[in-house]
């Protein structure tokens, strides 16, 4: 479906009206296994509560009488060669089958009727071939982290989604190992039975039972945490259950560097090569000069490392860094159409969003899933005409300051 066809109508009920109505609506009903491990944090969830607060430290600066009776989201320039409705797309995130039998089919069915770009994590629950099926030209990313031993396996997942007309490969940079997420060994995270990592042919156990391993044996790593709005309250599982996991595992490899793995990527894919999980300008600078097509400022919505930077104070140095050498997008936290509008002005070409969609999917699935899109777009087109901007390209700069610099400049900034 293309930018111009009429999405089908949306059911949710109408007191539903936010991201945050419908983070509620779907915490009725979601699993307390589930919503542990959507919320799950690096430690003591700094970053998670971080990537939230930080949008409310950058205040907008509205322009009036521009006639703003007419407004065009599209982004300001093509991003994997196409135009998309809105600067908006959907972050890779795994086993989405856990909030929705349909899981990323569903997802990417509801991207591609709102005609926005969606990324498949390595880590799903329906293969490369099912999901572009569904989504057609908006699966436009396959994302991938580097296998430990594995690069056979590396390698059919490039060749696949070269195959099926993927035009990215997203490589995960942030996670040389899994983050410290005691919030996981308290619920005894474990991927249901009757769910399988399907873009694997061997039936293997994730690098999320392997993180839980190695922590579990070290019972001093065993802290309750507290992650966004989910209290992990479950008991601790025994040795036993911790180590019971499916055949063999998938686990990523720590020794990841940029001279041996983006040169083998480059040697192994004509695809774009985007670079995922940069949070420091000199990184940006390595991936450019490693070949990387794009950047995705993000830091893995908080899961990784607990009190690192958010992707939105990271980014106006990255920004000026890259110098529109390659597009920068960003991730992490974005849950209101003006989070868009900043993170543009502060020199984004794209966002993309994460948690959200398991929101939409648990209470409606692909229907669910459209409403968040269509909210935010709602949000943002309105954000855009009350701050006199008629199209993406006139978001400036000067249009956001932070909260610190008013007060320093007294009340005339
Ligand atoms: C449940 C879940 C699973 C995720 N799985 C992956 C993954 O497989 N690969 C990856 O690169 N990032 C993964 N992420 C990180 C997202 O791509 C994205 O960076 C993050 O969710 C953005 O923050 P937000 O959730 O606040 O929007 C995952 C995030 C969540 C919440
Ligand atoms: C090495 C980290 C593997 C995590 C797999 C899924 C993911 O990215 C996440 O849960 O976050």
């Amino acid at each position: 479906m293309n930018g111009t066809s009429t999405p089908p109508a949306i059911t949710i009920p109408r007191e539903i009206l936010s991201l945050r109505d419908l983070e509620a609506k779907c915490l009725e009903t979601m699993a307390p296994m589930v919503r542990d491990y959507l919320y799950d944090g690096a430690e003591e969830g700094h970053t998670i509560r971080e990537n939230l607060e930080v949008w409310n430290r950058w205040l907008v600066v509205p322009r009036m009488m521009r006639d703003t009776s007419a407004v065009d989201l599209t982004p300001r320039t093509n991003q994997f060669n196409r135009s998309w409705s809105l600067p908006l797309g959907i972050a890779p995130s795994a086993m989405q089958q856990l909030a929705h039998p349909s899981g990323e089919k569903a997802t990417a069915a509801a991207a591609r009727s709102m005609n926005i770009p969606f990324g498949l994590s390595t880590f799903s629950n329906y293969t490369i071939e099912e999901v572009k099926d569904s989504g057609g030209d908006s699966v436009v990313g396959l994302q991938m982290y580097l296998l430990q031993g594995r690069r056979d396996l590396n390698l059919e997942l490039v060749k696949r989604a070269e195959a099926a007309g993927y035009k990215a490969i997203v490589l995960t940079v942030d996670s040389p190992v899994p983050g410290n997420r005691p919030g996981l060994i308290k619920s005894n995270f474990v991927m249901p039975k009757h769910m399988r990592f399907r873009n694997f042919s061997e039936d293997f156990g994730g690098p999320l039972d392997q993180a839980q391993d190695t922590q579990f044996n070290d019972p001093s790593s065993v802290t309750a945490v507290e992650a966004g709005s989910a209290i992990a309250s479950e008991p601790t599982r025994t040795q036993d259950q911790a180590t019971k996991s499916r055949g063999n595992q998938l686990i990523v490899d720590p020794s990841i560097n940029w001279e041996r793995d983006m040169k083998w990527l480059r040697e192994n894919t004509s695809l774009e090569i985007w670079v995922k999980g940069i949070l420091h300008p000199l990184d940006a600078e390595e991936a450019i000069a490693h070949g990387a097509s794009g950047i995705m400022v993000s830091n893995h919505g908080g899961r990784q490392l607990d009190t690192c930077v958010s992707a939105l104070d990271a980014l106006p140095a990255i920004v000026e860094q890259v110098s529109g050498r390659v597009p920068v997008h960003l991730d992490g936290g974005i849950r209101r159409g003006g989070d868009i509008f900043k993170a543009l002005a502060l020199g984004a070409d794209f966002v993309w969003i994460g948690r959200p969609v398991w929101w939409g999917l648990e209470v409606a699935g692909e229907e669910g899933v459209r409403w968040v899109i269509q909210t935010l777009k709602r949000e943002f087109e309105v954000v855009m005409k009350l701050m006199g901007c008629r199209k993406v390209g006139e978001i400036e700069r000067e249009m956001v300051i932070p909260k610190t610099a008013l007060m320093s400049m007294g009340s005339s900034y």
